[in-house]
């Protein structure tokens, strides 16, 4: 009798142990641990249930659920969701040397912190928080009323996103915004793509691409998006990395996310080159494909006071219909021998994507 009771106990603390643990195993071992029983690959199907419901992790305003995988639905055997394999940011990061070897390999969860001046980290290499250049408008003013309207004397600028040729696809430049360098707080009128997800997008499979963002709302002209938020790299570990993903991507089953923005001067010179992934560490951008007609997101380089680094925000460059998918250009360049294809379906398609040596 008492054995029983014991050997229950035990039990019942193994479960428990699984119930913890699962939640944050990679995918690939969550689809392994689900073919040892019954009650276990029920947890597991709970688990990646709930992983497809919001891929913010509960990190934005509100939940941004994947639809329409042909897996996600069928047994817990079948191969591992694509869409566990990243960490989900709001904000971009500095580079992590502790990441997995490979994306497959990484835990479910996300990163939740922004760095500040006081954590130590790579990412002091290419942001000054100490800061110089920002205003004084919030001192001594309740954040509501500072840096309100333009021409008030902020010094940061109120440029807004250029939209002329946005429907047909032109690059919208760059805009300037209080940062870290302000004494303006989060509540500040020219802080406009520094909060969270504003308009409802949800995150669509297509047989072609693979994972797609696409609006769950209307999205009016001008609105802001997202940013495209992930790792900013030096340029030689972008290089490294994109030949690991190049490899990985051969398998088929793979969709890097490293994007490489140049900010040029007015001669046309290439003068600044960002590195952003988001392969494994990123936001819903990730999920936004190329379209050969510039899409439908206008790319803008926001400058924030006090930040070296400029930042990669979308905009809606035309009004966008509830179900539309979202896409942008990745570039015109198109270096590597045998690109991949593109599948935009836009009558300009070029037939392959843009790729460049990174
Ligand atoms: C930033 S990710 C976009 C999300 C990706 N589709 C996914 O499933 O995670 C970029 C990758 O998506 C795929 N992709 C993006 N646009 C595409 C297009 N027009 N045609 C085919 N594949 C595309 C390519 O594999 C590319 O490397």
């Amino acid at each position: 009798m008492t054995c029983t009771k014991r050997g229950r106990c035990e039990e019942e603390e193994r479960w428990r142990v699984w119930e913890l643990l699962l939640p944050w195993l990679p995918p690939r071992d969550i689809a392994s641990v689900s073919s040892a029983c019954t009650s276990l690959r029920r947890l597991s199907a709970a688990v990646s249930a709930r992983r497809a419901s919001d891929a913010s992790r509960g990190l934005e305003r509100r939940p941004i659920p994947f639809r329409g995988h042909p897996r996600s639905s069928s047994s817990s055997s079948s191969p591992p969701p694509p869409y566990s394999c990243f960490l989900y940011t709001p904000h971009p990061v500095a580079a992590r040397r502790s990441l997995p070897p490979d994306p497959f390999s990484l835990p479910w969860g996300g990163e939740t912190e922004k760095p500040t001046p006081a954590s130590p980290s790579p990412f002091a290499a290419f942001v000054d928080y100490g800061g110089s250049g920002g205003c004084d408008c919030g001192e001594g003013q309740d954040e509501e009323g500072c840096c309100r309207l333009p021409g008030e004397g902020c010094p940061c600028g109120f440029l807004s996103p250029d939209f002329r040729g946005a429907e047909e696809g032109a690059a919208g430049g760059v805009m300037t915004e209080c940062g870290p360098g302000c004494r303006c707080g989060a509540g500040c009128g020219n802080r406009r793509t520094q909060g969270r997800l504003e308009v409802g997008v949800e995150i669509a499979w297509d047989e072609r691409k693979g994972w797609g963002l696409r609006a769950s709302q209307l999205i009016q002209k001008g609105e802001f998006v997202c940013e495209y938020a992930g790792e900013f790299l030096t340029t030689e570990e972008a290089r490294r990395r994109q030949r690991m993903y190049d490899e990985l991507a051969t398998s088929g089953q793979f969709a890097p996310a490293l994007l490489v923005v140049r900010e040029h001067l007015p001669s046309g010179k290439a003068c600044l080159r960002i590195n952003i992934d988001a392969t494994m560490i990123g936001n819903v951008a990730r999920f936004i494909n190329h379209s050969c007609d510039g899409g439908n997101l206008l790319s803008i380089l926001v400058r924030n006071s006090g930040s070296p680094l400029p930042r990669l925000c979308f905009f809606a460059a035309r009004h966008i219909q509830e179900g539309e998918e979202l896409t942008f250009s990745y570039g015109e360049t198109r270096v590597k021998p045998k690109g991949r294809p593109c599948f935009c379906r836009s009558p300009c398609c070029q037939g392959t994507l843009p790729s460049e040596e990174t």
